[in-house]
């Protein structure tokens, strides 16, 4: 896949005419799935290249200044699923001010207008444009390239959106997420020195720096995967502040793999979260942690042995 990055005033050259979809695509669920469907088969009949184009940074670091805003999926992320749905051109708009500011006649010169546009696939809903005040309708008023609009695509009659996935997954519902987003939620990061104090328990844990800033689940005990050297092993993990014998500041996050024993600081992990199991609690010393968590622990076996058979999850 071709990465291009283009903004106002500089950029590449798209030397090949493109249809592209647009837009920001945190999570690229299954509503984005399906620009992405339109792009590829409309690529095809038109004999063009497959493209995305997105933005950089998040719009909302630039209109709003904010900082480190967590993300579903991040650039890196979106890129490599972008690739394995079809794209070929993974083209980055340069978000500034100034671009945010463009009238809709100055979006389509100063920015589409560069892109080598043969169709542009978007939502229904989708805006752009100083106020948003671009729309599908001002697309379609215009006649440098093709316009085509992809209906709502819903589930439970709700939009599928990125909004409504970010809370899914803050509410703790990692398989109404899963479904909707078309597969389960992950955390990319390393793992990082604990204070060694699960092992103690005989529960040893893989504590996560994240790579970048990603939604943080609720807060809570997961069933979960780990991928670790190509291996996905399954896991319990625990979101929270380990409030009982080593309470953490910020939100830690940390794995125990079932029948794994390697050292595995500073490796490059991958954490799926599947199936919320319950609160954190404070337990009043070891033995009542090391109960819980053998109880964790076999209702993580019974539901991977319920996944293996088919049959309904936990
Ligand atoms: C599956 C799992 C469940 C956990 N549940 C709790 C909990 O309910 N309450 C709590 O205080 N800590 C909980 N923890 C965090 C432990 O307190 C933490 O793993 C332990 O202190 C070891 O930390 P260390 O790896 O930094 O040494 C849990 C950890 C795991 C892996
Ligand atoms: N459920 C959906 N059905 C059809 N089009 C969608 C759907 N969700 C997003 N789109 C379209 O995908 C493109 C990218 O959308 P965007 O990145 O704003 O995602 P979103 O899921 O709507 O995000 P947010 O929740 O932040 O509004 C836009 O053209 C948008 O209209």
């Amino acid at each position: 896949m071709k990465i291009y990055h283009i903004g106002i005033d500089h950029g590449d050259e798209i030397k090949t005419p493109i249809t592209a979809c647009i837009g920001y695509f945190d999570g690229l669920h299954l509503g984005h799935q399906k620009l992405v469907e339109c792009v590829v088969e409309t690529a095809k009949n038109t004999n063009t290249e497959p493209s995305l184009i997105t933005f950089e940074p998040d719009p909302w670091k630039v209109i709003k200044h904010m900082e480190h805003i967590p993300h579903i999926t991040p650039m890196k992320k979106r890129m490599q699923i972008g690739e394995s749905l079809g794209i070929k051109n993974w083209i980055i708009l340069d978000f500034t001010k100034s671009m945010a500011n463009l009238s809709v006649e100055g979006f389509h010169q100063e920015v589409l207008g560069k892109l080598n546009l043969h169709t542009l696939v978007c939502g229904y809903d989708f805006h752009y444009a100083g106020m948003g005040k671009g729309n599908v309708d001002t697309l379609k008023s215009q006649r440098e390239f093709e316009v085509k609009v992809v209906e709502e695509v819903d589930s439970e009659h709700q939009k599928i959106s990125s909004t409504r996935i970010e809370k899914l997954l803050e509410d703790g519902r990692m398989e109404k997420a899963a479904a909707i987003m078309g597969r389960a939620y992950e955390i990319e990061g390393h793992v990082k020195e604990g204070n060694h104090i699960g092992r103690t328990v005989g529960f040893p844990t893989a504590n996560l720096l994240m790579d970048d800033h990603y939604i943080t689940p609720k807060q809570g005990v997961y069933v979960g995967e780990v991928l670790c050297k190509g291996i996905w092993y399954p896991a319990i993990m625990n979101v929270g502040h380990n409030p009982s014998f080593n309470y953490q500041k910020d939100t830690s996050m940390e794995a125990h793999l079932l029948d794994f024993q390697d050292d595995i600081y500073g490796e490059a992990v991958v954490f799926r979260f599947l199936s919320f199991l319950r609160e954190e609690c404070r337990f009043p010393g070891k033995d009542a942690f090391m109960e819980q968590l053998k109880k964790d622990e076999q209702t993580a076996r019974t539901y991977f042995q319920k996944r293996k058979e088919g049959s309904a999850c936990v």
